[in-house]
């Protein structure tokens, strides 16, 4: 495949066989540009994690092929990993460290010196833990855990950030809070977003274009505003629930 440097990520007629046939995704095609809020969305079990984890260097794929800015992510997993990092689905924090020292050992793994202080004063920012940053993160409750995973995913400033769900388990507050540094870091910093999220409201609100899975194939892509044209539905889920009944 041709490398395009529009692209932050291509991923092109992907196909993912789990053991006893279970199909994961299946010649699945999207681009995402570079500076670009990619929004993936559907329902359980369509595919969204299958593929961010493919992208993310983590499963192998059936066949088909992802290229992270120009690089192979099966044949050249080491290089992907700098330039992306990944939020997990279930993001688990090493359960015996306190918030500051996880924070401080994700961090360290790409960054050093004065940019490694840096960065651990942006992620404790972010986090907004204050005295809890102290405390083991086994200590922690859910939303705790996740805000203390996404800051340090936001203030690595990967060229590519893979959130699989970020604000699940989030209350509203948290998850406009999230949103906004997720809008923020895009915008400032450049960061190309690539997402996954059930919330349509979130994905409306955030994404620059969308690409709806169903049953591991890709139904529909574009900008909201072209998926409601297309589709006659007034937000995403209309659209949606639209698409999926003409047999998508
Ligand atoms: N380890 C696995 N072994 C076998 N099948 C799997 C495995 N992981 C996922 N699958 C199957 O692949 C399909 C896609 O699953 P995936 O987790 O990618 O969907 P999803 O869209 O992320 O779902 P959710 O919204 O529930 O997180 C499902 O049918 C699922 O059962």
């Amino acid at each position: 495949m041709n490398y395009s440097s529009n692209y932050a990520l291509q991923v092109v007629n992907l196909t993912k066989i789990y053991g006893r046939g279970s199909i994961g995704v299946k010649e699945l095609s999207f681009n995402v540009k570079q500076g670009e809020i990619y929004g993936l969305i559907g329902p359980n079990g369509s595919g969204k994690t299958t593929t961010l984890r493919i992208i993310a260097t983590l499963l192998k794929p059936t066949s088909g092929e992802v290229l992270v800015y120009g690089v192979n992510v099966v044949e050249n997993p080491f290089k992907v990993r700098q330039l992306i990092n990944y939020l997990p689905e279930e993001a688990g924090a090493y359960r015996d460290l306190t918030g500051l020292d996880f924070i401080k050992f994700m961090l360290s793994l790409r960054y050093n010196g004065r940019e490694l202080e840096k960065a651990i004063e942006e992620a404790v920012e972010i986090s907004d833990l204050g005295d809890n940053l102290k405390k083991p993160v086994r200590t922690y409750s859910k939303g705790m855990k996740r805000i203390l995973a996404l800051s340090v995913v936001l203030a690595s400033k990967p060229k590519l950030m893979i959130l699989d769900e970020p604000t699940s388990g989030l209350d509203v507050e948290k998850s406009i809070y999230i949103r906004e540094l997720i809008r923020k870091y895009n915008r400032e910093y450049g960061v190309t977003v690539l997402l996954s999220s059930h919330n349509m409201l979130e994905v409306e609100r955030l994404c620059d274009r969308v690409g709806m899975l169903y049953k591991g194939k890709l139904i529909a892509e574009g900008t909201i505003e072209e998926l409601k044209s297309k589709t006659g539905g007034r937000d995403l889920e209309e659209v949606f629930i639209k698409l999926k009944t003409r047999g998508g």
